[in-house]
């Protein structure tokens, strides 16, 4: 119940799951329940040093809020003198990442599936004012029963949002967030359109060798669709209406639920 008070005797600790940029994520066991969570650690220093502070509090505050299947529940946290203690859900499957990295890239139906969970679970984010804003392979993990999970609130937003100093690959940011424009939900779609086509050949649109020319190509739109692997026109139909540099002009949430493609290859939708 995520009122009480919660401390480290609460659980017992097991293997380590992985390391993420600021903390350690462990297996853990409530004691009283045996409840299996996932607990993630993060030392004080580390959020004085790199001045997550803010970012970390809204983090937990907006996933704290967040009921949806598709998006890692925060169950509570708690601190002592070093560290901060997250108890998140524990996904068994790990990071979509490493599932894709294996097969090379997904079938059209399992792409598909993926995107309409997303989908889902974005149009409940932006219901709650909730833009995440940086949806990606590793932010994405898979429960026992292989459904998606979107964790790492880390750099979503109230919406309202004022820019962050963006660190690690561009490949996922929309024009407007690489041109430091002002930004809202659409960039989310964007993304959408981004990991739809990363899901069907296995790398990002955009990749390029410098950062520099993945900036170039995404605010040119640079868009290309491979020979191989084959790939429907319905597929790169909705590709092309999610990569649209105009933000306004971008396939609503809505509309992609109801796109051709999804109702084709997503069963009970
Ligand atoms: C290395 O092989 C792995 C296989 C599965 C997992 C499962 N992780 N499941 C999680 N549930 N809730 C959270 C939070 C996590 C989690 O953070 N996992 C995590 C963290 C850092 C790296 C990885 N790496 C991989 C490959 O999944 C997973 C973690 C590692």
């Amino acid at each position: 119940n995520p009122g009480r008070q919660w401390s480290l005797k609460d659980f017992e600790i097991g293997k380590p799951l992985g390391k993420g940029k600021f903390g350690r994520v462990y297996l853990a066991r409530e004691v009283k329940s045996k409840y299996i969570v996932a607990l993630k650690i993060i030392f004080k220093e580390q959020i004085e040093k790199y001045r997550i502070h803010h970012q970390l509090r809204r983090e937990m505050e907006i996933q704290t809020n967040l009921l949806h299947p598709n998006i890692l529940r925060l169950y509570g946290w708690f601190h002592d003198d070093e560290r901060i203690f997250m108890i998140l859900e524990y996904a068994y499957g790990g990071e979509l990442y490493r599932e894709l990295r294996k097969k090379g890239h997904f079938t059209e139906k399992q792409a598909a599936t993926y995107i309409a969970s997303l989908t889902h679970a974005l149009a409940y984010c932006h219901e709650k004012h909730v833009i995440h804003r940086d949806i990606k392979p590793e932010n994405l993990l898979l429960d026992h029963e292989g459904r998606l999970k979107i964790a790492d609130f880390g750099w979503s937003v109230q919406s309202k949002s004022k820019r962050n100093t963006m660190c690690g690959t561009l490949d996922y940011l929309a024009p407007e967030m690489v041109e430091n424009k002002a930004h809202d939900y659409a960039v989310d779609n964007w993304t959408l359109g981004i990991l739809c086509y990363e899901f069907l050949y296995g790398a990002p649109p955009f990749e390029a060798e410098s950062q520099n020319d993945t900036f170039k190509r995404i605010v040119n739109v640079d868009l290309i669709f491979p020979s191989t692997p084959s790939i429907s026109s319905e597929a790169k139909n909705l590709i092309n209406r999610l990569l649209v540099k105009d933000s306004s002009k971008r396939l609503s949430l809505q509309k992609i639920m109801e796109h051709p493609w999804i109702i084709k290859n997503v069963d009970n939708l």
